[in-house]
């Protein structure tokens, strides 16, 4: 379980996460959604760990991860599947992966074998997809079986049997209580995979609440998107920072 309260970064120009808290439960999907620049990618970010927050607090499991050596058997995190030096061989990257977090030839093994590439680890990346290249993340993110994962657009390059394949994934780790915590665009997913969505704008949270909740916001054939654009419209700008109240032209 990740627990946020009262977490907040600003950035040069006013931008950044205002005061969020909120809470993504065991054995659910929690989804991130929110215009470009609204603040997904730096929450996510800290609650990673790779961003220290100005104030508040995040726990994974009731437990402050920042100084743990143990982090990555608790929260797996995947923020970006493509950052990844393509030379490598997929068993290489995952096996160094693994021994920066302390894990073993059988964790990268087992993560490997999780997403489907097992038979294909011994390729280089820059041979594999932007769908495979997902799955190598996600592979990443479920190293040493934690039972939290943070995970940054994890739909963005796969296909429609990666799609599928990645709704099943979804559906039997929750089945075993994993938490997921997952920023995405991709509304026909989260729609059909959320039990809970936090709407982002401007870097505060407009919506928290189950799927069906925000669903009863809409009106007309395509609810998720109605209620979407009226939580949202203000927050929306066209530079991909996000328009912030106060702040001047994004
Ligand atoms: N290192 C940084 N320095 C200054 N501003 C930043 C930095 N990182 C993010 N920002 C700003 O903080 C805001 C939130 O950015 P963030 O990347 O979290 O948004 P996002 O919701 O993930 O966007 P997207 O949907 O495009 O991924 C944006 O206005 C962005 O420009």
């Amino acid at each position: 379980m990740i627990v946020c309260t009262g977490i907040e970064k600003h950035f040069p120009g006013g931008r950044g996460v205002v005061s969020c808290d909120f809470a993504a439960a065991d054995g659910e999907v929690t989804y991130l959604v929110g215009p470009n620049g609204s603040g997904k990618t730096t929450l996510l970010r800290m609650i990673a760990g790779s961003l220290r927050p100005d104030a508040g607090t995040v726990t994974v499991n009731g437990l402050n991860l920042r100084w743990r050596a143990d982090a990555k058997r608790h929260l797996g995190v995947n923020l970006d599947a493509f950052a990844v030096d393509r030379s490598l061989t997929a068993w290489t990257h995952i096996l160094w992966q693994a021994r920066a977090a302390g894990l073993g030839t059988a964790d990268a093994r087992a993560a490997l074998d999780r997403v489907g590439l097992y038979e294909v680890r011994g390729k280089r990346l820059t041979t594999f997809s932007y769908g495979m290249l997902q799955r190598v993340g996600l592979a990443s993110a479920l190293l040493g079986d934690p039972r939290t994962v943070v995970l940054d657009e994890p739909l963005n390059g796969l296909d429609a049997e990666g799609i599928i394949w990645m709704r099943e994934l979804l559906a039997e780790e929750t089945a075993r209580g994993t938490c997921f915590l997952v920023a995405s665009h991709i509304f026909g997913e989260v729609e059909a995979t959320a039990s809970r969505v936090i709407v982002l704008g401007g870097g505060q949270i407009l919506f928290d609440g189950p799927v069906a909740e925000l669903l009863a916001l809409g009106e007309g054939p395509r609810r998720f998107e109605s209620a979407y654009t009226a939580l949202t419209s203000e927050f929306v700008s066209y530079s991909g920072k996000g328009r912030w109240p106060g702040v001047g032209t994004a």
